[in-house]
């Protein structure tokens, strides 16, 4: 059995995380990305317990006040964290866990888990950001200010971060990622 470890793939709303992991998981279906706990809503089509455990408010403070969350955070109105039981486990077992977390959960685990690697994702610019939200057309306008209100502070944050990548080409972007996590490490540098 392989040894587990821990990565953190950050990046403002929007920069296509989610649909860069989905991609990495189809050709990579031995990784674990972690499923997430927020009060936020479900957006059309998101599904609980596959794209997030949805819950309130009360039932998440629970979480925290139990130490059932490795790291949260509040994120544009809504709280956000990860489990921690499933990803112990999954690391114990040798796998390699994904955690897709905005900046303050990064910021936590890099204390909590200074062996985890950290990725962040750009984009090529904060039109085409917003291009992007936009076109998802999952967000009302108050939810699209605010990710790009947190979007600059995040983008500033970059280089506290193991690898950075611009997710401008899909295909180029997801081949760093894949190079980031599969190449050994003399041959990143
Ligand atoms: N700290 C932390 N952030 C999370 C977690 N799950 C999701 N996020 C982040 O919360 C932010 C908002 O997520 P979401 O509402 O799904 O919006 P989206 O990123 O625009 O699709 C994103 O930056 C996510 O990466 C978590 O468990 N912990
Ligand atoms: N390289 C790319 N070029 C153009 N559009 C992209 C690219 N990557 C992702 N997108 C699109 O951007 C939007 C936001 O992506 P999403 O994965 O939801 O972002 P995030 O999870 O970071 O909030 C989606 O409509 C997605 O299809």
């Amino acid at each position: 059995m392989g040894k587990g470890r821990l990565i953190v793939l950050t990046g403002p709303s929007g920069v296509g995380k989610g649909t860069l992991l989905r991609s990495l998981l189809q050709r990579h279906p031995d990784l674990y990305v972690s499923v997430s706990v927020t009060t936020r809503a479900p957006r059309a089509g998101e599904v609980d317990g596959q794209n997030y455990y949805f819950v309130t408010r009360p039932q998440f403070e629970r979480m925290v006040a139990q130490g059932e969350l490795l790291e949260w955070a509040e994120f544009a109105g809504n709280c956000y964290g990860t489990p921690r039981k499933a990803v112990e486990e999954k690391i114990q077992q040798g796998k390699w866990v994904i955690l897709e977390i905005e900046l303050d959960g990064a910021r936590q685990i890099r204390k909590t888990f200074p062996s985890a690697l950290r990725m962040f994702i750009l984009p090529p610019s904060l039109s085409e950001l917003e291009n992007r939200i936009r076109g998802r057309a999952q967000d009302s306008e108050d939810a699209i200010t605010r990710r790009l209100t947190h979007a600059r502070e995040e983008v500033s944050a970059a280089d506290e971060f193991d690898i950075q990548i611009v997710n401008d080409n899909f295909e180029e972007a997801l081949g760093k990622i894949e190079v980031a996590l599969f190449k050994p490490a003399a041959a990143i540098c």
